[in-house]
């Protein structure tokens, strides 16, 4: 990152943008934080980014992850056993965020936020150089609650789309939209799949012609097709339970090779 460029939701938009400008895809990882250790986490954060990743979501482990499915559950209870909190995951960063280049989004349920509380977390994240964050399970209606402290510290608040929102709340979304809109390609929880939803190119049609920000696909992509069969369609993807799995397996190349089926795509003339 050059010096003079400050973390958050421009740094996080302006990257994405010319990540799709260059005609490469958005790749966004997802991480347990501490997931193998606080002291492991930076140089893994490093790798992600030095190997390609577009940005980097970066999971705050949490006792009631209703979201989550059964590998980021096992990832997130190992994180708390090593009592990983958002606390710690900030401290860290404030030290070590100039060694990561790409932008930064939190996935954090909105307990923790309370427990640490609004304010106080906001003016932290920012110290940490945190661009954007995800809050699954705060509901649009609610946003009012933090959103406008988040604009005036410039941190992106993401929206996620599912599969079933309606036409109108889809306009609603994309106009609230920040850093990237994040559309769910399942009806359910997280978690690798052999194959991805079909018969999706409408859909993200949809989004993308109401979202003012990139439209990433997320949940279920496993595999170098399932990258190249979602960045058809949208902006680019997100992967998570495979990610994780890879890393506990300390298989770099196969994340290599997930990364690398983001950037297969024709330059735009
Ligand atoms: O694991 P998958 O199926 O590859 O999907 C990404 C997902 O795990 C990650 O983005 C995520 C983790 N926890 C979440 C909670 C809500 C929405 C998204 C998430």
């Amino acid at each position: 990152m050059p010096k003079t460029m400050t973390h958050g939701r421009k740094y996080l938009e302006t990257t994405l943008n010319s990540t799709n400008k260059q005609g490469d895809k958005i790749f966004v990882p997802y991480v347990m934080a501490g997931d193998e250790g606080l002291e492991q986490l930076i140089p893994t954060l490093k790798f992600l980014s030095e190997s390609g990743a577009t940005a980097i979501e970066l999971g705050i482990p949490f006792s009631d992850p209703v979201a989550d499915g059964p590998t980021i559950q096992e990832a997130g209870k190992r994180a708390l056993e090593q009592n990983i909190t958002l606390n710690s995951v900030i401290q860290l960063l404030k030290q070590e965020r100039e060694q990561i280049v790409a932008p930064i989004i939190f996935m954090t349920y909105i307990n923790p936020i309370f427990k640490y509380g609004i304010e106080a977390f906001i003016q932290d994240a920012k110290e940490a150089g945190v661009d954007g964050l995800i809050i699954p399970d705060l509901p649009f209606e609610q946003q009012a609650l933090i959103s406008e402290k988040l604009n005036e510290a410039e941190i992106a608040l993401i929206q996620l789309v599912s599969l079933t929102s309606s036409h109108e709340r889809i306009k609603q979304l994309g106009e609230a939209s920040q850093g990237f809109t994040y559309a769910i390609t399942v009806n359910g929880i997280t978690g690798a799949r052999s194959k991805v939803s079909q018969n999706l190119a409408e859909h993200f049609q949809q989004l993308k012609d109401s979202s003012q920000v990139p439209v990433l696909a997320g949940f279920g992509i496993s595999t170098p097709e399932h990258v190249i069969q979602m960045s058809k369609i949208a902006d680019g993807v997100i992967v998570g339970s495979k990610i994780i799995e890879l890393l506990q397996q300390g298989d770099y190349d196969s994340i290599n090779r997930l990364i690398d089926a983001s950037k297969q795509n024709e330059p735009k003339a």
